[in-house]
């Protein structure tokens, strides 16, 4: 196996000790999350009692294969804890994500949780938030307007492609990778996006996470610790 995905198996499967029996688990989305649900499943399987609630079309099939018994926001709406990849973590925590394209479901999850603990490995740490094109779920009707309103705000956006034209989202929705530059102020920012009619999400999630769980070669470390 890559060194990145043995970092990024350790970072996920790590993530697990949090885990409680009868928790209900939010499953993000990624490469990751792979990892992790795939442990979650075996542990289901030993007799650990826990529901999840799937970020993406992905997860929910990933949750299928490995047996981790799904729930949804109408059966109930406390999430106890929310385990998801990202794109990027700056030094305070703050995320890009939305590689995958998921990140709307991604921030309900996250948003709606007592926990929010990130899994990545250490290629995803950096100083500032902004090498990484930033995700901006639009709604596809006058997507060229609002890429024209995010381009005012100093962001050259790129609708993103999938194999058979435009990239559509699980919400039914365009997404755009913008470059911000280096993002001093994610805060500000994704206030202004969130401004423009037709932006239904950013992919920056400001002072949401509350563990970092970063894979090296060897080993998985909190940043908490
Ligand atoms: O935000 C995401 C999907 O929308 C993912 O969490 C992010 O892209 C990280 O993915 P990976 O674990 O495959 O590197």
């Amino acid at each position: 196996m890559a060194n990145q995905d043995n970092a990024k198996k350790l970072a996920g499967e790590a993530s697990l000790r949090h885990i409680e029996n009868g928790m209900t688990i939010g499953l993000g989305s990624g490469s990751t999350v792979y990892w992790m649900m795939r442990r979650l499943g075996q542990y289901v399987q030993e007799g650990l009692d826990v529901k999840g609630i799937a970020s993406s079309r992905q997860t929910e099939n990933w949750a299928k294969e490995f047996g981790v018994p799904l729930t949804n926001f109408h059966e109930t709406q406390h999430i106890d804890i929310t385990i998801d990849g990202a794109d990027e973590v700056d030094e305070a925590w703050n995320l890009i994500k939305g590689g995958g394209g998921a990140l709307v479901r991604e921030k309900v999850i996250a948003d709606a949780a007592d926990k929010f603990v990130i899994i990545i490995d250490e290629s995803k740490l950096v100083s500032h938030l902004g090498d990484f094109r930033l995700p901006v779920e639009i709604l596809p009707f006058g997507w060229e307007v609002t890429a024209e309103r995010i381009a005012g705000l100093g962001g050259v956006s790129a609708l993103r492609q999938g194999a058979e034209g435009a990239f559509v989202s699980d919400n039914g929705n365009y997404i755009v990778d913008c470059d911000f530059g280096a993002i001093n102020d994610p805060k500000l920012l994704h206030q202004h996006l969130k401004q423009l009619t037709g932006v239904v999400e950013t992919g920056l999630f400001v002072s949401m996470a509350d563990d970092v769980i970063a894979g090296y070669a060897d080993e998985a470390k909190s940043l908490k610790e």
